[in-house]
């Protein structure tokens, strides 16, 4: 496990879990600038993975809860989660076949103005809450969509005890995120990138 500060777990899932990361962003009079992804650093620091895929999803209102999502093998998706604008209440729980965390949650708040990014790795089901309206979160896959694959855990499952904030609207759920089922339904991920 790192003890570097930039890089940091999320949660108690031991060596591979999801981990909270702090780009550095280099100052000066003008503003800053920041490195939001490298390649080879995160390969080295974080996961030896590749990304197939830049996803952008902008939720106008505060409250807004999407997820909690995963693909399925062969498509199970590693995702590194970044803010362009507002900030999210993260949640992810461990769906990893054999796993001694597997049912286990963990949640993390980040935005823009920190520059703070979540890596949450195949095997986990993924979903947020807005903090702030017009937010807008960029993250990187590790599989290309795949509907087909895709899978889904319903987002205030008592099971997960996901302290979801006071804001979360489950107005402003889509239909099939209505319907996902509970943890005891779901059969566990074998997590293949
Ligand atoms: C995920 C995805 C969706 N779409 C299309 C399918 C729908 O027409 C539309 C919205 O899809 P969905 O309602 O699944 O979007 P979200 O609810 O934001 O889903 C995401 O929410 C949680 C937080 C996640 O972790 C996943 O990355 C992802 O499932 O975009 C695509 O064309 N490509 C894609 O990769």
């Amino acid at each position: 496990m790192s003890n570097d500060p930039a890089i940091q777990p999320v949660g108690s899932f031991g060596e591979g879990g999801p981990l909270l990361l702090r780009p550095t962003r280099h100052g000066d009079a003008r503003g800053w600038f920041v490195e939001r992804f490298s390649d080879a650093r995160f390969r080295a620091e974080v996961f030896d993975t590749v990304f197939a895929q830049d996803n952008r999803s902008f939720s106008a209102r505060i409250g807004t809860v999407r997820g909690l999502h995963f693909q399925r093998s062969p498509f199970a998706q590693g995702k590194l989660i970044d803010i362009a604008a507002g900030a999210i209440f993260d949640a992810m729980v461990d769906l990893r076949e054999g796993s001694p965390t597997y049912g286990h949650s963990a949640h993390v708040t980040i935005d823009a103005a920190s520059g703070a990014q979540v890596w949450v790795p195949a095997g986990f089901a993924h979903g947020f809450c807005t903090l702030q309206p017009d937010t807008i979160v960029d993250y990187k896959v590790t599989a290309r969509y795949a509907p087909e694959t895709e899978g889904g855990l319903r987002w205030d499952d008592p099971a997960l005890s996901i302290p979801w904030p006071d804001c979360a609207d489950p107005e402003t759920l889509t239909e099939k995120d209505r319907r996902w089922p509970g943890l005891a339904d779901v059969a566990p991920m074998t997590a293949t990138a």
